[in-house]
């Protein structure tokens, strides 16, 4: 199992994110979600070895992968740009990978590019963008890696592509049990895949939560007022209002008991989202 212990990142004196501590278990999707320039991508980057850390471990089976890089064969990083790729043949990737996971289901890739009309003396750079993210993807899976980390996988996928792909996920995921950790703003996406959730808030890498009890943390009603009075709570999180009706998200007990003195006339529970969840945990006064 991957497990990471207070892994921290500063760039120049910048702190990118700090204190990521958990586990991936096998066959589970963690979803990663923050705001833009929350330090997502730099977070997938130093788990699969790519970054050192500033401080804490990143470790397979008590194997550190910064320190022993063989240990890096049980992870695959989709990136979120094929800037690494640009200059390669779809072939030279094939090779490169299967030199390096022991694991390789070669016959799985080639049987891929033949089905897509991909030539492998094709450089990645003579793809389109959905084309080179779907070669990569597929690579992923034919690495047969035990833990994939997916940054905005879907990232240019027409809708046809992007659901075959999610179907296939889950698919290849229950049947090798892989550990999957997907950064992602596609929240709609992640709410039907995901089972645990994780941010990063201000820097700081909170505790993937399971999705149940992430949206429980909140309480998303519908209201209607007389007249609609301000509502300046601070973990009171108004998303739409239309005349008199007021939907809104409320984060705390306080927050319950101040929605109570308001004095709605007519009071609705409707289901926390994905996006709910994102909303009230960055979008929220507490955040401003
Ligand atoms: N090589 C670098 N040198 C300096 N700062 C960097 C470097 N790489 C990333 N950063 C900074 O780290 C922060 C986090 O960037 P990162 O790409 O990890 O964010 P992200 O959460 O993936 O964002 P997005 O959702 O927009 O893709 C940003 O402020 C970025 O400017």
């Amino acid at each position: 199992m991957l497990t990471v212990s207070h892994l921290t990142k500063q760039i120049d004196s910048t702190m990118i994110y700090e204190n990521a501590s958990f586990t991936l278990p096998a066959g589970t999707i963690t979803a990663l979600i923050g705001r833009n320039g929350a330090g997502k991508t730099t977070l997938l980057k130093t788990l699969v070895g790519a970054l050192e850390p500033s401080r804490g471990k990143v470790e397979w089976n008590n194997q550190s992968i910064h320190d022993v890089p063989a240990a890096r064969k049980h992870l695959f990083l989709v990136p979120d740009s094929i800037g690494v790729y640009r200059q390669m043949t779809l072939g030279s990737l094939i090779e490169f990978y299967q030199a390096f996971y022991p694991n390789f289901e070669r016959t799985y890739i080639e049987n891929y590019c033949r089905s897509s009309n991909l030539d492998r003396g094709r450089k990645v750079t003579a793809l389109s963008k959905g084309q080179a993210q779907l070669f990569l993807l597929q690579l992923a899976f034919a690495t047969n890696a035990p833990v994939l980390l997916l940054d905005e996988p879907t990232d240019g996928l027409d809708r046809i592509n992007k659901r075959n792909y999610l179907q296939q996920l889950v698919s290849l995921l229950t049947e090798r049990q892989t550990a999957v950790l997907i950064a992602s703003h596609q929240l709609e996406e992640l709410d039907s895949l995901a089972d645990r959730v994780m941010t990063i808030e201000q820097h700081l890498v909170k505790e993937p939560k399971t999705l149940d009890d992430a949206k429980a943390s909140m309480q998303k009603w519908q209201v209607v007022y007389e007249t609609v009075p301000e509502l300046t709570h601070h973990d009171i999180h108004v998303l739409t209002q239309t005349g008199r009706v007021v939907t809104l998200l409320v984060l705390s007990d306080a927050g319950k008991l101040y929605l109570e003195k308001t004095n709605p006339l007519l009071k609705d529970a409707l289901p926390v989202q994905m996006e709910d969840y994102f909303l009230g945990t960055f979008g929220g006064n507490r955040h401003d």
